[in-house]
């Protein structure tokens, strides 16, 4: 029998599907890699914004992991929204104690919308607790901007950013550029604590991108998962955060979620 390929993602719940847990779940489906959860936070949101957040008990959060590390070892773990300095504490003990180290770390602290998904006392939990045991980092330029507690603007700001990330643990830093800055392209760095790589490629003209750090978060998780190099499972992961912005599907009066089909589509020769 092939070995069935297997991922974690922890992170908070978007009941809208676009983001969060769901994103992650979808991705790691889509990518052939059965997808496992621990949940930190229920949020009530939708394409308009965040509603309501809902941080889970310290008790609840513990459970899960030691249930998870207990019998179902996973290939490679994601982190997400995390909320408070208390989960990210009982999160970052787990991955020690489980040796889980196929860690992608997305920093995430706010939604689309400008709702906080991460208390502001937490950022430095993560910079002590977490950033140390991630293989990869995510951030896009805010994150990375609070992270690093220097403003971005041009491409040696962003070098610059990306060696103090590196600084502080991760051994892959992949600094976003989705925001939309109003330039005709969209340039993420990735810096090994050696080279610089731009990836640079279009930016698609849409207000759909509900959950694109989510989704190329937990793309990249599942590249690793299932043995890949660090590099070729970013270069996947983009291809298919690529591919799901270009299909995204356009519901809701505001940022719409992206296609999580539309990789596997495009791969299988299906029409969406
Ligand atoms: N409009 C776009 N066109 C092409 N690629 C994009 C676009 N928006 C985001 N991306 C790509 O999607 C990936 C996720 O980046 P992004 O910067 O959007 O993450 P994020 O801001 O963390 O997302 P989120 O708001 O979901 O947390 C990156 O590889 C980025 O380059
Ligand atoms: C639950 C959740 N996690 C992450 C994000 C960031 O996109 C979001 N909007 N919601």
């Amino acid at each position: 029998m092939t070995r069935v390929v297997k991922a974690l993602t922890i992170a908070g719940s978007d009941s809208g599907g676009g983001a969060g847990i769901q994103a992650d779940l979808k991705t790691f489906q889509e990518l052939g890699v059965y997808g496992m959860s621990a949940l930190t936070a229920v949020t009530a949101q939708n394409t308009l914004g965040v509603q309501a957040v809902y941080p889970l008990e310290s008790e609840a959060v513990t459970a899960q992991l030691d249930s998870i590390g207990a019998d179902l070892q996973p290939d490679a773990v994601k982190t997400g929204m995390l909320f408070s300095s208390e989960i990210i504490r009982i999160v970052a003990g787990k991955i020690r104690q489980y040796g889980w180290n196929s860690l992608v770390v997305d920093p995430v602290m706010v939604a689309k919308g400008g709702s906080p998904l991460l208390q502001q006392e937490a950022v430095r939990a993560l910079i002590a607790e977490l950033l140390p045991l991630a293989l990869v980092v995510t951030p896009n330029i805010p994150e990375a901007e609070i992270l690093t507690g220097m403003t971005i603007s041009g491409l040696p700001d962003r070098e610059r950013a990306a060696r103090l990330l590196h600084a502080m643990g991760p051994q892959y830093v992949v600094l976003k550029g989705g925001h939309d800055d109003g330039t005709s392209g969209v340039l993420d760095l990735l810096y090994d604590g050696q080279e610089f790589i731009y990836m640079d490629g279009p930016r698609i003209a849409t207000r759909h991108t509900h959950g694109t750090g989510c989704t190329y978060s937990a793309a990249i998780a599942s590249g690793l998962a299932k043995g890949n190099t660090v590099t070729e499972a970013i270069s996947t992961a983009k291809a298919f955060i690529q591919a799901a912005i270009e299909d995204s599907l356009g519901f809701g009066a505001g940022h719409g979620p992206t296609n999580h089909f539309a990789y596997g589509n495009r791969h299988r020769g299906i029409l969406p």
